[in-house]
């Protein structure tokens, strides 16, 4: 089994660049769906769950060609309106291909996701928001299938939460539907004005996305565009966050801080020096951080994604912080793993309740979900000796070339195995 392998104890120095956001490049390759001639996508970050979403849509009967960077996909002729299990279980973002194949073929037919690490993850305001749109609905085998033979209608739909992939799958939905549909209540992550952009270069007609009200006057066809994907606010959280507790001076070259504002708030709020630029972010720690208590919400509140991170940096801070995860019912499973490493934090419902320890000591821990793997290379790098990681399947998802990023910046971590 491979493993990442950090010996603790470098301060960090120098340049880092954030690659393009894993979750807007998700949804934009499911949009791609929805075109009738070919899209290119620019500033594609090499990660596994960009080529799984991609194996999607070639089992859809897309073609797509990967360079370095740049994703070509063409969606002219689609052959099958199926996606299976073995691929939609590998990432929870397959789900996303059932707004565009209901809206250009009038039928879908996705596995159901099921649960993950950090909570069981329903589906049901993405189907919700397709029977308002007149989808029939119908479950059973593991599979959903979502029909619409005369295809859909606009419609006003207030979302009781605002998901983020309810949101993306229901815009992707309505941007053909016949008429006017207005979603209320929906998620206003930089990721959906993103997505909203590459579906209105497509011929969309999509105003509101990132305010609390959505309009889409549908279309009759959408056709292929080229599309660049904004950079990823949670890789450069993560690297934030690195450069603060390591008493380092690091650069986040292509950071963009409208996006990150929560996450400064809260470094800076923790002591960390932070100087921002029209191309990034300076980070500079002081070698002491302060308690901050942190509750994570839907955007513009603190980002669930960097929930771990930020608590990797609690545990080495001077004070007792309340971590509270308001957004996913169990995303706390780094907990457990940060306490082998010596961190001091107790559960306490939906709060942990950080206690700042004087050290970190190095040890074997898992990555047991995405973030909470990088939560385990931020508290590795200030560990007394040597962190083993194991399960690191889960950071590759997500962080584009995390180790030749982090080793460019001095930090001591290897890939073994
Ligand atoms: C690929 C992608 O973009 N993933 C992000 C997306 O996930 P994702 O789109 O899955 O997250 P949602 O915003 O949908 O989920 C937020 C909460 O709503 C609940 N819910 C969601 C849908 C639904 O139909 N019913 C329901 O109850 C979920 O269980 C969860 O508790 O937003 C999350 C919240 O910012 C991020 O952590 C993920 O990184
Ligand atoms: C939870 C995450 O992603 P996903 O929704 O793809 O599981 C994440 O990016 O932290």
């Amino acid at each position: 089994m491979e493993k990442l392998i950090v010996r603790g104890g470098r301060r960090l120095f120098g340049t880092v660049r954030v690659s393009g956001a894993k979750n807007a490049v998700l949804p934009v390759i499911a949009a791609t769906l929805l075109g009738t001639t070919p899209s290119t996508l620019e500033d594609i970050p090499d990660l596994e769950d960009v080529r799984t979403i991609a194996e999607v849509l070639e089992h859809l009967g897309a073609s797509v060609r990967i360079e370095p960077g740049t994703l070509y996909i063409d969606c002219t002729k689609i052959t099958a309106l199926e996606a299976p299990y073995e691929l939609v279980r590998k990432m929870r973002a397959s789900f996303l291909v059932m707004g565009p194949l209901l809206a250009r073929e009038g039928c879908a037919k996705i596995s159901l996701p099921g649960g993950c690490a950090i909570g069981t993850r329903p589906i049901d305001l993405h189907l919700k928001g397709f029977e308002a749109l007149g989808a029939e609905i119908i479950t059973g085998h593991g599979f959903i299938e979502a029909r619409a033979p005369q295809g859909l209608t606009g419609a006003r739909i207030y979302l009781d939460f605002p998901s983020v992939g309810a949101t993306e799958n229901i815009m992707m939905a309505a941007s053909m539907a016949k008429g006017q549909t207005i979603i209320e209540n929906p998620a206003e992550e930089p990721e959906i004005v993103d997505l909203a952009n590459m579906l209105n270069h497509m011929g969309a007609n999509i105003r509101g996305a990132g305010t609390n009200l959505i309009r889409i006057e549908g279309v009759s066809e959408l056709k292929g565009a080229c599309h660049a994907v904004i950079p990823d606010r949670i890789e450069a959280g993560t690297y934030m966050v690195a450069a603060a507790m390591t008493g380092g001076d690091v650069y986040v070259e292509n950071a963009l801080i409208e996006h990150l504002k929560p996450v400064i708030a809260k470094l800076k709020e923790a002591g960390v020096v932070i100087e921002e630029d029209i191309n990034g972010v300076r980070v500079r720690g002081t070698g002491m951080i302060r308690s901050v208590d942190i509750k994570t919400l839907p955007y513009p509140g603190f980002p669930t994604d960097m929930q771990a991170q930020l608590m990797a940096l609690m545990t080495i801070a001077q004070g007792t912080s309340i971590v509270t995860e308001t957004v996913f019912e169990n995303r706390f499973m780094h907990v457990d793993e940060l306490k082998r490493m010596g961190a001091s934090i107790k559960i306490d419902g939906r709060s942990a309740v950080v206690e700042g320890v004087a050290k970190l000591t190095g040890c074997q821990v898992k990555a047991t979900d995405l973030r909470a793997g990088a939560a385990m290379v931020l508290a590795g790098l200030v560990a007394e000796g040597q962190t083993e990681i194991s399960y690191i399947h889960h950071i590759d998802r997500g962080y584009d070339n995390l180790v030749e990023k982090f080793r460019g910046i001095g930090a001591d971590i290897e890939r073994v195995g």
